[in-house]
């Protein structure tokens, strides 16, 4: 970290800052400014004959203001890809490959997994935000939620008297519709959707350019999973931060995300513009997961789920890891792992897919080849 970028915080926090109002551009324009650039990250849990390798060379973008959507079953790595791509994986997750680099909006490059614990520390803290699965629960019950607010502030802007510290809590409150008044409640009188806001709040205290959440809305019922997930895209509307948005409900993702990331054992499997891969799913597994959740809005849909369950890490098949549940799976799939690639069978821009099946279109079954 450079000192000029030191000052610069040390500028920024020194006074009670308004999110600004930016123009996000549309995704296809986003690939040319890219926020986060994570390239063959590897991660196993555990060491020597009892590692399991959680990630495999996963490589994925994030454009700025971009909200990306990652996808897929239990277990298949997506909180494992946004802590270490973060530096926060706990152990015995251990990162064993790979690069994440972070751009800031002032243009410098950081490659995170190389910089020093204090170096990281300020890009964390000041340009990504974590809402952590479950967080709702994690505010302290014996503590008014402006206590918790403030707190939060504290640490991070310390220079700032009491008078900005309050000014700046109910701003975040209205920020993220809940009434300033409210700041005044214990976590107990608020509802789910309002602690999770409360969460969101705290999260964009310092207006990161990253917000990562894992499984925000998976607590609340439908109506308050679609407030919120509606009121993070204005959030990102007003003050262009990015969004890595981590869920196992494919169908949410159609609702907020630009792009959609899907992951099945350690590997990202496709990956596209949201519409398209929600109208078109090229991948097998994709489809599957589309079919496994009620749409949001629009017509019912019979669910016909996944048969089987994902495999297991420390056992994994031959070959693509899918071919055991794969109702397409040829003798190939069962010997030859796909690489994520543009499909050749039916290449469209900013999408890929590892799959056998779209090496030729003569392959593609009807429902994948539309
Ligand atoms: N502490 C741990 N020790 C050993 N293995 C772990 C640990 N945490 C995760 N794993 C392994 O890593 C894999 C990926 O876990 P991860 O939590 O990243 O998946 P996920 O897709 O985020 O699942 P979920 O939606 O349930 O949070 C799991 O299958 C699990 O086997």
């Amino acid at each position: 970290m450079t000192t000029q970028t030191r000052q610069e915080r040390a500028e920024r926090s020194s006074r009670p800052s308004r999110p600004e109002v930016r123009v996000v551009p549309p995704p296809a324009q986003l690939a040319d400014d890219l926020v986060l650039d994570i390239r063959e990250l590897s991660v196993q849990y555990g060491y020597g004959e009892n590692a399991v390798q959680a990630l495999k060379g996963v490589s994925l973008q994030l454009g700025r203001g971009e909200i990306l959507g990652l996808a897929g079953e239990s277990g298949c790595g997506k909180s494992t890809l946004a802590y270490a791509a973060t530096r926060l994986l706990p152990p015995p997750g251990v990162i064993t490959g790979g690069e994440v680099h972070f751009r800031a909006v002032d243009g410098q490059e950081h490659e995170l997994l190389s910089l020093s614990d204090n170096e990281l520390r300020a890009v964390r803290w000041s340009d990504l935000a974590i809402v952590f699965q479950g967080a709702m629960n994690s505010l302290n019950p014996v503590y008014r939620i402006s206590r918790q607010i403030l707190d939060a502030i504290q640490v991070h802007r310390p220079t700032w008297s009491s008078k900005q510290r309050q000014d700046r809590a109910k701003e975040l409150m209205q920020l993220v519709g809940i009434p300033a008044e409210r700041l005044r409640a214990f976590p107990h009188q608020l509802s789910g959707g309002m602690r999770q806001r409360v969460m969101i709040a705290m999260a964009l205290a310092l207006e990161p350019q990253i917000l990562i959440m894992d499984e925000p809305t998976t607590a609340l019922d439908v109506v308050m999973q679609r407030q919120i997930v509606e009121q993070i895209v204005q959030l990102r509307d007003r003050m262009g931060f990015s969004v890595i948005f981590i869920t196992h409900d494919v169908s949410l993702l159609i609702e907020i995300a630009d792009r959609i990331a899907i992951m099945y054992a350690g590997e990202i499997i496709e990956q596209g513009p949201a519409e398209e891969l929600y109208r078109r799913p090229r991948h097998p597994y994709t489809r599957g997961l589309l079919k496994s959740f009620p749409p949001l809005k629009g017509p019912k849909t019979e669910l016909t789920g996944i048969p089987g369950s994902p495999p297991d890490l420390a056992n994994l098949p031959t070959g693509c890891k899918f071919h055991p549940r794969c109702p397409f799976a040829m003798e190939k799939c069962v010997t030859v792992e796909p690489v994520l690639q543009i499909s050749p069978a039916k290449p469209e821009p900013g999408r890929t897919v590892a799959c056998w099946l779209h090496e030729d279109e003569a392959l593609l079954p009807q429902e994948l080849a539309r």
